[in-house]
């Protein structure tokens, strides 16, 4: 028996696409801001900074007037004020005059550049020989020069990191417009599953999928709600969907993809709403069972029961909406790259994961190690430190190869 509408992973991604899962936007206060997704440009109405300032410890100038200066000329100059530290410069630099200026001191109007102290020598209490030249704007950060107000400084869609906290700091946004995480509810099917506080009778295992998946939305940034162990049938798990997504924005539910007479994911996706089941199989290693489809402006994916596969799919369909990044474009924006220590087998025509532990060879080069056994077992997970891409049109790595990989 074949699966039906398998896609390749490029294909599944691309039919994903044209689908938008529909988000609220909530203003949350700055030092909330870390990691959520902006739901709206920021536009700068500042600039920063606000006025010239200097970088160094020294003393503001005009450069022409100690333009050739040299420790065997030096140019001499007035001394003739100081800048203190968070006040305004207040008055004018006239020609032939340098004022004392501390880093980040706010440069008199009239000066251009700073000349270090270093290459400064008192002659009196009034007078100061410079020995070395500086050229217009040297050791001066110019207002503006960071920021410059009126200009996007930050785009709708864009995750905010650390720096982003301190640039929006800078120009005074205190509150921040942010998509609301994506609610994520998660299920497992199968009648051989069991929770992990309960025993283990022989035939039943524990429920592994619900615990991983939870982790990957949370490290996502989404927000995961586990409704449990759903008998594989047909109206359970239609009541237990129905309930789940009133409740969410997306379902994954692990198990029963695949195309034995109990599958019934993907039938009862299709009576949840339009236009349900968009691909139901990818051609891909591990995680072939995988179904894709949209629910009335929600996401649903059947992920395999396999562990490893769950986990697989989950990064490559479910992931990138939850961090709002383009499903369209590159599986991931930045792989490392590594050297495989072995030959390994894939079938072209299809996308390949291979778990690889990731290690130093004596030259400094990373190198990719496979961490073999089957798609069921996830300690092969907690082993590898990420998975290496074999692409569609590949047929296998040899030892010695470079490839794509890929950090959990
Ligand atoms: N005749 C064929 N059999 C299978 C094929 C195939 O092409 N032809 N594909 C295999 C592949 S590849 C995968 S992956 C699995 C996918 O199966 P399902 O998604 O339908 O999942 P189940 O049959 O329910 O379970 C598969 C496997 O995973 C275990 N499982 C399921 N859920 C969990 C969970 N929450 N925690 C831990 N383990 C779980 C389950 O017990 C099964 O061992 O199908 C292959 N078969
Ligand atoms: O393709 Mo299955 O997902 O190998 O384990």
């Amino acid at each position: 028996m074949e699966l039906f509408n398998v896609l390749t992973v490029q294909q599944a991604r691309q039919t994903l696409s044209k689908h938008v899962i529909r988000r609220e936007e909530e203003t949350v206060p700055l030092l909330e801001g870390l990691n959520r997704v902006l739901s709206r440009d920021i536009v700068s109405l500042e600039e920063v900074p606000g006025f010239d300032r200097s970088t160094m410890d020294g003393y503001a100038v005009r450069a022409r007037d100690i333009f050739g200066a040299a420790e065997s000329l030096p140019a001499y100059v007035n001394i003739a004020g100081e800048v203190i530290m968070g006040r305004e410069a207040a008055g004018f630099l006239e020609p032939g005059q340098a004022w004392a200026i501390p880093t980040g001191g706010m440069l008199p109007a009239g000066a251009d550049a700073v000349v270090m102290v270093e290459y400064t020598e008192e002659l009196d209490e009034k007078t100061i020989g410079i020995t070395r030249p500086v050229a217009p704007g040297e050791n001066v950060v110019r207002r503006g020069e960071d920021v410059m107000a009126g200009l996007t400084i930050l785009t709708a869609g864009h995750r905010l990191r650390p720096q982003d906290l301190g640039l929006l700091a800078a120009v005074g946004v205190t509150r921040v417009p942010v998509l609301m995480p994506l609610k994520v509810g998660i299920l497992s099917t199968g009648d051989e599953l069991t929770e992990p506080n309960q025993p283990v009778p022989p035939g039943k295992v524990r429920d592994i999928n619900s615990y991983a998946l939870y982790g990957q939305v949370l490290e996502a940034g989404g927000m995961p709600r586990l409704y449990g162990i759903v008998e594989d049938d047909f109206d359970t798990l239609r009541n237990t969907m129905v309930q789940a997504l009133a409740e969410n924005d997306m379902i994954l539910i692990s198990g029963g993809s695949s195309v034995g007479t109990r599958d019934v994911t993907a039938r009862v996706i299709d009576t949840l709403g339009k236009p349900g089941v968009l691909f139901h199989g990818m051609a891909i290693k591990p995680g072939k069972p995988s179904i894709g489809a949209m629910v009335d402006g929600k996401a649903v994916f059947g992920l395999p029961g396999h562990p490893v596969s769950a986990m697989v799919v989950f990064n490559l369909l479910a992931r990138p909406f939850i961090e709002s990044l383009d499903i369209s474009g590159d599986l991931r924006k930045f792989p490392l790259r590594a050297v495989m220590t072995r030959n390994v087998h894939s079938a072209t025509g299809r996308d390949d994961f291979l778990r690889v532990v990731l290690r130093r060879g004596e030259d400094g080069t990373l190198l990719a190690e496979p961490v073999l056994g089957k798609s069921g077992l996830i300690s092969t997970m907690v082993k590898a430190d990420g998975v290496a891409h074999l692409p569609l049109n590949k047929e296998g790595v040899e030892a010695g190869e470079w490839v794509d990989v890929w950090l959990f």
